[in-house]
């Protein structure tokens, strides 16, 4: 980093979990006489003024903050992009690989919280549906749910292992990795075959666009990829759901086309799952109304989630610095006594591992005529009351 003699100046979004006890002089194996500072502000408000301003070395951001030319064109003092997330479709990696910039992001992070997140949806509307593996062949007469998970990455392949444990079939289409017991198949099969199709995809547009880096060489978007995501559900797609198939998006707003949504529930009343929307953070006026659960993008909000953000950006940025690692998120974790093994044995306490129709209250209590403004929004994922992630 070029900023040794005169220190570290950090520009992070306030909403990124424990900045304090990580992005210290200390953490980052500074030397005692340099100083380390921690700028936060909402993520909404990093812009190339504020960049201009405070000319950080470092950047912290989470999804809210887009990263690409706009923001960087002018500015020659970033040296570091973290995001404390999964999802990259903020951020123009390609531009950022142009101009030098190390990016990190925080894969898997939040794996679990979504997958318990999901579970827990499906298992609120649909409770008939806990069959422990252990217990199917005995008891029951009712066929195990089928569940479709489109995108086997790191969330939907977990979330197929706790389906597996629960002893649902899981119908799986990943187009970009190689068939297997979950990947398993098509994206028709999918649509048409499931009780429940869970969507695990990250948001992707088609290949094409051939963009100038700011040094004049072209370069190709990050988000491009050959199976684009942006409107995979659209009239078409749910135009092979059976009515009776409930649909739950935790991936990103835009891989829904919200008004094809909207005319599919009326037509079909079908029980839909939004945790993410595709103009968040407003929500369109009658949707909001129509959905069998609703949440402000906190599917993967746990206070291990965000914690295990944190330290993956955290990690990447003592490896950019060439320093060893001194935080770790386990000196910083509250016990937790959310057993997954004692949810299996005891369906009945659900609630209390996870209330998601609280979650869902709070989102439809800031509504005003149906529709839920964007600050509103924002509000409740920042003072969000943080869940525990059910521990093995
Ligand atoms: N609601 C929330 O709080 C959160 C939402 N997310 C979202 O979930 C997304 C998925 O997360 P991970 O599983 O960790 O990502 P991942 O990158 O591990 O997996 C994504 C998978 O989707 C597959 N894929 C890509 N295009 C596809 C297509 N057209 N059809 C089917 N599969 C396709 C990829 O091959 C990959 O295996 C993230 O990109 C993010 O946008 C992530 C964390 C929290
Ligand atoms: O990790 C992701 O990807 C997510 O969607 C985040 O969990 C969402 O949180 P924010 O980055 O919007 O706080």
């Amino acid at each position: 980093m070029t900023d040794t003699v005169t220190g570290i100046t950090i520009l992070a979004d306030s909403n990124i979990a424990s900045l304090d006890e990580f992005f210290t002089a200390t953490m980052l194996g500074q030397a005692t006489e340099q100083t380390v500072s921690i700028i936060k502000v909402a993520g909404r408000d990093i812009n190339a003024q504020l960049l201009a301003e405070l000319q950080p070395t470092i950047l912290l951001i989470r999804s809210v903050t887009s990263v690409n030319e706009a923001l960087l064109a002018d500015n020659e003092s970033v040296e570091f992009v973290g995001s404390a997330t999964i999802g990259t479709d903020h951020v123009d990696q390609d531009y950022l690989a142009a101009r030098n910039i190390t990016f990190a992001n925080a894969a898997g992070c939040s794996k679990h919280s979504v997958a318990q997140y999901v579970l827990t949806a499906i298992l609120t509307l649909r409770p008939q549906y806990w069959q422990p593996s252990t217990t199917l062949l005995m008891t029951s007469s009712m066929p195990p749910l089928t569940l479709g998970i489109i995108g086997l990455g790191n969330i939907g392949s977990t979330l197929a292992q706790y389906a597996t444990a629960l002893g649902w079939q899981v119908l799986g289409y990943d187009p970009l990795l190689h068939p297997s017991d979950t990947n398993n198949a098509s994206f028709e099969q999918v649509l048409s075959q499931s009780d429940v199709v869970s969507l695990h995809v990250p948001l992707t547009d088609k290949k094409s666009t051939h963009k100038k880096a700011a040094a004049g060489q072209s370069f190709q978007s990050s988000n491009g990829s050959d199976y684009p995501t942006r409107h995979l559900i659209n009239a078409e797609a749910l135009a092979m759901m059976s009515p009776h198939t409930m649909l739950i998006n935790s991936a990103r707003g835009p891989v829904v086309n919200a008004s094809d949504l909207e005319a599919d529930i009326e037509r079909n009343e079908r029980q839909v799952v939004l945790d993410v929307f595709e103009h968040e953070p407003e929500i369109s006026e009658g949707l909001l109304a129509k959905l069998a659960i609703a949440t402000p993008h906190i599917a993967g909000y746990t206070v291990e989630g965000k914690l295990r953000g944190t330290q993956i950006i955290y990690d990447a940025l003592c490896e950019k610095l060439a320093v060893a690692p001194a935080q770790s998120m386990q000196k910083l974790l509250p016990l937790n006594m959310f057993l997954w093994s004692e949810l299996k044995a005891h369906p009945d306490r659900l609630i209390k591992f996870y209330d998601i129709m609280q979650d869902d209250a709070s989102l439809r209590s800031q509504a005003v005529d149906g529709q839920v403004n964007g600050a509103d929004f924002d509000q409740l994922r920042r003072d969000y009351h943080l869940r525990r992630e059910w521990q093995f």
